[in-house]
């Protein structure tokens, strides 16, 4: 914006010499009787009129846009304002081309919402043009700070008449901070990408690999070695009210095997193997390998453990939880709605669902082989992720049952109708156990069913009803597939679905890795003393840009010269190195006297003949 010339006085003048601003301005001064110390000179001065016409002739200012840009941190609001309404009046005798009116334009300098009248767009807001906004920042700070803090507070309210100089520096002597433009701009749209794994995800595995770490609490008497398994620690408490399995009692254990893998040992107290031949079915349940089934690896007797007790291996899965822990077990109450209830979830059909499919897989996989299941109770088959279920303690039954006079059949022979309607009634028991949260669903199966009926649907409720009918000739669990239909496909959607979240999930560490490889070449090549004497490794030898990248990489430092800790930027940088891509960057050196001009591609085989030379060494 131009200032008109006759805006501009002679800081030398004597005050009463000074033409009245306020003349100048509105054309009158209501303090000219009142004791204005300023010169009045009447109305048709010609000088005053020669000042008018010139004005008119002044250019005019036309506003760029309506948006305003960010103020300067350095300039308050109140600060700011006043000189701007000053020279805001200023405009508008340049503006104007009648004469000035002579009464005052009443309005308040602080009433942003205040508009005068442009030639071109009739109103505008006169705080948001971006030329008075630059004006803005182009005046003398120091100045305002004077006129404020050593005046009286008259002068502050009439500040057109003292040292009104002030408020027109002839040069800029304000130092315009640079802004952080990022904190104005919009939040993005969706939340940036993660560089790492979901917290939800980390925290799972994190929580299952403390697990498989946990130490034995001292004192439990237990052996120090079992048939090779070490490190034993009990999984369950083996004092207060304990479930029988069958007519025993059965404790589990997490031990670590000869290989160094974690194992499930699960004993049998008090028990004595009468014919060795009664572990034949764990021998062919170890050949069953199915994602809906515990591996049985092994069995065995002990005297470890002070008795004679039975110990089948299985594979461990850290941090699982049996379907009764997950869904049935009373949870501690809690104050819902002012009272003290113990709210249990109901199991979500679509979680239902995916039970009975996997399940059900898993008992096809075994009836398929041969092999009953005899042992599906809510107790015994364990949740080990999202969703996902294992029947656990196959084999077991198989063993503690054993009757010489019924053996086993022979590896390959199909399982008897008996033990494949055994098995359904087990597994439409756990059905209703899951649908009504109570492991004594059956006992009065007429008010299950009605609990069924009310919460799920029709299908649910047939595949139980399937589950728990008569026997028949044909009856096997492959009929179940027929029932469940179109489900099979949702179920086969959601796991590809999960399949490629963890495949999403899996990329971000791989690239992680990828990167923690480059750091430590890195750390290998950088600072290392014996360099130090290194022609190649001085100001003009070939390596310095690895140690001037280093330097653009971790040590930037902002316009403000505080660290810029940005870890986009550095996955940036050390993503551009390892591809080698041909974009350029400027290294500039510590001392700020070289800069060199280098692309990715160059930096990247300094680094890759540097790290060769110093493997090679
Ligand atoms: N293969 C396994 N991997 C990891 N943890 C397991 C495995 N099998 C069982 N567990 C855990 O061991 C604990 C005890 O299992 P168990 O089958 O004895 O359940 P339970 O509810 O205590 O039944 P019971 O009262 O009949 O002993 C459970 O917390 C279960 O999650």
């Amino acid at each position: 914006m131009v200032l008109s010339e006759s805006t501009k006085t002679s800081p030398k003048k004597d005050s009463t010499q000074r033409q009245c601003r306020n003349i100048l301005i509105y054309g009158s001064c209501k303090f000219q009787d009142k004791g204005c110390i300023y010169s009045h000179p009447p109305p048709e001065t010609p000088s005053v009129s020669a000042k008018l016409s010139q004005a008119v002739n002044a250019p005019v200012f036309i506003p760029k846009s309506t948006s305003l840009p960010p103020a300067s941190p350095s300039l308050s609001r109140a600060q700011a304002q006043t000189p701007l309404t000053t020279m805001l009046t200023d405009i508008r005798s340049t503006l104007s081309t009648s004469p000035p009116a002579t009464e005052y334009d009443e309005h308040d300098p602080y009433d942003s919402s205040y508009f005068i009248p442009t030639e071109n767009n009739g109103l505008y807001n006169v705080y948001a043009t971006d030329s008075v906004v630059s004006q803005m920042q182009t005046l003398d700070v120091n100045s305002y700070n004077k006129s404020f803090d050593n005046k009286s507070f008259d002068s502050q309210f009439q500040p057109e008449y003292d040292q009104n100089l002030e408020y027109y520096p002839s040069h800029s002597a304000f130092i315009r901070q640079p802004l952080d433009y990022h904190l104005y701009s919009l939040p993005p749209p969706s939340p940036p990408p993660s560089h790492f794994i979901s917290p939800t995800l980390r925290t799972d595995l994190q929580l299952r690999s403390e697990v498989i770490h946990t130490a034995p609490a001292p004192g439990l008497n237990l052996p120090d070695e079992l048939q090779g398994y070490h490190t034993l620690v009990p999984l369950e408490s083996t004092s207060g009210e304990r479930r029988k399995f069958g007519n025993w009692y059965s404790t589990v254990y997490r031990a670590t095997g000869k290989d160094g893998r974690g194992y499930v040992l699960r004993r049998v107290s008090d028990f004595r193997l009468m014919h060795q031949a009664a572990f034949l079915s764990i021998e062919q349940w170890s050949h069953v390998q199915h994602p809906n089934i515990v591996s049985v690896h092994e069995a065995f007797t002990t005297r470890s453990f002070g008795d004679n007790s039975l110990v089948v291996a299985y594979t461990y899965h850290p941090n699982a939880q049996t379907l009764y822990d997950a869904h049935i077990k009373p949870r501690a109450p809690t104050f819902v709605q002012g009272r003290l209830q113990t709210t249990q979830p109901r199991v979500s059909e679509r979680t239902l669902w995916s039970y009975i499919i996997q399940i059900a897989g898993a008992m096809k996989a075994s009836h398929d082989q041969g092999l009953a299941v005899r042992m599906i109770d809510v107790t015994k088959v364990i949740v080990t992720g999202q969703n996902r279920v294992r029947i656990g303690s196959c084999g077991l039954a198989d063993v503690l049952t054993y009757n010489p006079a019924a053996p086993p059949h022979a590896s390959g022979a199909p399982v008897s109708a008996t033990q494949i309607q055994e098995d359904l009634v087990m597994f439409g028991k756990l059905i209703m156990t899951l649908c009504c949260n109570n492991v004594a669903a059956t006992s009065n199966f007429a008010k299950s069913l009605e609990v069924v009926t009310q919460h799920y649907s029709t299908d649910l409720k047939n595949v139980a009803l399937f589950c728990l009918s008569k026997p028949g000739a044909h009856k096997h669990i492959g009929q179940l597939f027929d029932m469940i239909g179109s489900r099979l496909l949702t179920e086969m959607d959601d796991l590809q679905n999960g399949l490629d979240y963890l495949e999403g999930e899996l990329m971000s560490e791989l690239e992680n890795a990828r990167l923690v490889r480059l750091l430590c070449k890195f750390g290998f090549i950088n600072e290392r003393p014996e360099f130090a004497r290194d022609a190649r490794w001085s100001e003009t030898g070939d390596r310095y840009i690895i140690k001037l990248f280093r330097d653009y990489v971790f040590h930037q430092v902002d316009e403000r010269g505080r660290p810029v800790v940005s870890l986009s930027h550095v996955l940036s940088c050390l993503n551009k190195l390892d591809a080698g891509t041909d974009e350029r960057i400027m290294l500039v050196s510590r001392d700020e006297q070289s800069v060199l001009v280098v692309s990715y591609k160059d930096i990247k085989a300094c680094v890759a003949s540097a790290f060769a030379e110093l493997s090679q060494r």
